[in-house]
This record gives structure tokens, sequence and C-alpha cells, in this order.
């Protein structure tokens, strides 16, 4: 498959978790909603994007279930292994893609956030472009959303926790994916993490910790991870809206 690595984009899907938050009887991304599981959700909600042509799909070393999924054959699969945590997942997922397809800019989806618009996507890869992207200086960017609730940093004494002083809730934002950042930068700085026993969990971390800063795109606040169960009604309600096409 050739894939033109100018004008369209390779995304790493995460989905090597077991979900535990979720107490389920299998791992949430197999959770089947309305016929089909969240990641057969949350892949057909990023293929709506022309420009997202190859997704790289990390699974557990383990995984019974991807290989019965029918994704639509239209739809550019490959199957990786991920790792023990998170950010060894797309570790596993960026090398991948660099060595197979060399593309100048890799995406990272979770496979979790079945609720992606395709307007969402298109902003987060609008914004590369932006002269707001060019003046902060960023390297890469994205989708977040402003909290809602005042945020509490909390510290812990054998009697209880109690708060401390934190940042006003207007500089705290949610930090959603996909994310997008230039693929050889973003796999220095997953190595960079790893060798220096940094966790991260997510990418903007690592490119932070690794000296690089990146734009925030505004996200929808549908875009949810589903983490524990209230969540999984949450997404069945919208999807049952969306493809019912009832008004939001
Ligand atoms: N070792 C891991 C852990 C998580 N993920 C993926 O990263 C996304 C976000 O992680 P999270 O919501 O934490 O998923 P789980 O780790 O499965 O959830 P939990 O922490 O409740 O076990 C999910 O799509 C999950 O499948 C992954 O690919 N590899
Ligand atoms: C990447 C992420 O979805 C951004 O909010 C989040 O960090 C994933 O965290 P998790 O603990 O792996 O779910």
């Amino acid at each position: 498959m050739s894939i033109n690595l100018t004008y369209e984009f390779i995304v790493i899907i995460p989905a090597a978790g077991m979900g535990s938050r979720m107490q389920a009887t299998l791992p949430k991304q197999y959770l089947n909603v309305m016929g089909q599981t969240i990641l057969t959700h949350t892949v057909n909600a990023l293929s709506k994007h022309p420009k997202l042509v190859k997704f790289i799909i990390a699974v557990s070393k383990n995984d019974s279930f991807i290989h019965q999924i029918p994704f639509c054959d239209k739809i550019s699969i490959d199957v990786i292994e991920g790792g023990e945590e998170r950010a060894d997942s797309v570790l596993s997922g960026v090398s991948y893609a660099q060595k197979k397809y060399q593309p100048k800019w890799i995406l990272v989806h979770d496979a979790a956030r079945p609720l992606i618009t395709k307007n969402d996507v298109e902003c987060l890869i609008d914004s590369l472009g932006s002269e707001a992207f060019y003046l902060t200086q960023s390297i890469g960017a994205i989708l977040a959303t402003p909290l809602k609730d005042t945020i509490k940093k909390i510290s812990h004494l054998e009697h209880g926790i109690y708060t401390e002083k934190t940042e006003p809730r207007e500089k705290l934002w949610a930090a959603q994916t996909p994310q997008i950042f230039p693929t050889k930068t973003l796999l220095d700085a997953l190595y960079f993490c790893k060798k220096e026993g940094l966790s991260v969990t997510d990418e903007a971390s690592a490119i932070e910790l690794f000296g690089g800063r990146t734009f925030i795109v505004q996200g929808s606040s549908s875009n949810i991870k589903l983490t524990e169960p209230a969540d999984l009604e949450y997404i069945k309600f919208v999807l049952n809206k969306r493809l019912n096409q009832l008004p939001s």
C-alpha cells in the first residue's frame, strides 16, 4: 500500500489495555454497543476522515478478540503487539510505523474514545498550519477541553487527604486524543521517557519531558474515554442519537 505521507496520516490506536476500571468480563475496547465493538466504533469514526488512511492497532500479547472483528475492507489496518503500559503500546506502534512507512506525522488515538468526530480530527490536523501553532513554537497538537470542575491538588496523611494550593481552573484543561506529533520526535521522546523511567499517560507529556511544546485544540466534551461503567451508558446514548441522526 502506498501512502501519500504529505497529505495522508497514519493513526496508532492503543488497544492493549485490560480495562480494569470498567470491571467488565472482557477488555472494554471489545464491549459490544449496538452490534459493534467499541474498537470498531472508534476505527469507523476515525476512518470518516479521508486523510486518515492507515490504522495501526496495538493489542495485548494474548489478545483473542482482534482477529474476530469484521472491519470494513476499505479500512487499512495493521495489528501489532502492544506493551505493559499505554506508553509502551504507543512506542511499539510509532516504532513500527516509522520502520514500515516513515510518516512525517503520526496521530495517536485511544481505542476507548469511540465518540471522536471527523470535525474534531479536521480541526486538529488544520491547526498544524495555523499561525497560532507557528507563533507558539509548538511541535505537535492535541485535542483538549476546559475543565468544568475546580481541580484540587491533594496531599496524603494517615488521617486522610487534604488540599494543596493549585493552578486556577482556567489554566487547566483535560487532554483527549487524537494527539499528533512528528513521528521521529515522538519516537525519540517516548524512548527518552522509557530510558529515564519517566511514566507518561499521554504523548504530550512525553514531548514536554523531552523539551517540546504542544498546541491545544479545543475538542468536543462528547469525546470521552470509556473508563468506568457509567461512561458506557453515555457512549450508547450518543451513538444511538448519531446513528439515528437525532439532534444532539
Ligand atoms: N498497556 C496498555 C494500556 C492501555 N492501552 C490502551 O490505552 C487506552 C487508554 O488507556 P486506559 O483507558 O487506561 O485503558 P486500560 O488501561 O485498559 O484501563 P484500566 O486503566 O482501567 O485498566 C485504551 O484504549 C487502552 O486499550 C494500551 O494500548 N496498552
Ligand atoms: C491519553 C489520555 O486519554 C489523555 O487524557 C489519557 O491520559 C489516558 O490515560 P489512561 O489512564 O491510560 O486511560
